[in-house]
């Protein structure tokens, strides 16, 4: 069964707008997605509708196995956990153990239960130590990491990321895409950082004008020079995909 199954999904905003116009796409468990396109293309939109956060105009999402609608959204919210770009969108409690226990206390958790799941999360990412600090007043890069402890809390069968690595240092770049990938059950990856892509999916989709218009494994993805200028995609200057392979390979 996948992961992630998405048929025929149209989105048109009330305004008349069609940000997404047929997008089918399957994700097995355990694989992880970068979803790459242009401004616009309709990535927030699809990120939205993964958890049950938009409705289809047309179209059906389905999460192992669990169609979206009216009364999985409960269910479909526990199984896909999305770490949105600004932490301010995520992070509102007085501490940072409670925004990660916000979600599981939600579920009914209490007590030494609860704890547990936050000591486990926080020590997934590596923020143990600041537990009992406002999320406000730490750096970006732990912001990031007190969101997806959020998200990891609640033991989610996929993880959305949009813009993981925007405004980190390399090395806070660096610590997240290590956690992501030893935390990620199953990951999709909403990007414009091409390099961010290769490092942690093994498989690219480019989304344009709200449909797929390329999907396969990330390096081949990047290395067609064409592909990537017509969906307005870039490698950054200087940026060798061989020589990143080769570092990955060794
Ligand atoms: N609430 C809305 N009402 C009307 N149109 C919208 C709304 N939100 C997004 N759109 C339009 O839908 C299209 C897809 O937007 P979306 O934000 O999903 O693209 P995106 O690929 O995430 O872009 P970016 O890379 O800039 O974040 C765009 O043309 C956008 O203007």
């Amino acid at each position: 069964m996948s992961a992630l199954d998405i048929k025929g999904l149209e989105h048109v905003y009330p305004d008349g707008h069609r940000a997404l116009d047929g997008v089918d796409l399957q994700v097995g468990e355990g694989e992880r997605v970068a979803i790459l396109g242009p401004n616009g293309a309709g990535k927030t939109t699809l990120m939205l509708h993964l958890a049950g956060l938009l409705t289809a105009t047309e179209g059906e999402v389905s999460v192992g196995g669990v169609r979206i609608a009216k009364k999985t959204l409960a269910e479909i919210r526990r199984r896909v956990g999305i770490v949105f770009q600004s932490p301010d969108d995520q992070l509102f409690m007085p501490t940072v153990a409670d925004d990660v226990g916000f979600g599981p206390a939600n579920l009914g958790l209490r007590g030494p239960e609860l704890a547990a799941r936050v000591e486990a999360a926080l020590a997934d990412v590596g923020l143990s130590d600041l537990a009992d600090r406002p999320p406000h007043h730490l750096s970006v890069g732990q912001q990031r990491r007190a969101a997806l402890a959020g998200v990891l809390a609640m033991r989610p069968d996929i993880v959305v990321c949009d813009e993981p690595s925007a405004n980190l240092d390399p090395a806070s770049r660096r610590d997240l895409a290590r956690i992501l990938h030893a935390t990620a059950p199953t990951l999709m990856l909403v990007t414009h950082d091409l390099p961010y892509a290769l490092q942690l999916c093994e498989r690219a989709v480019i989304l344009d004008a709200g449909r797929v218009a390329a999907d396969g494994p990330t390096p081949e993805i990047l290395a067609d020079t064409e592909l990537l200028q017509r969906h307005r995609l870039e490698l950054p200057f200087g940026f060798s995909l061989e020589t990143a392979l080769a570092a990955m390979r060794a």
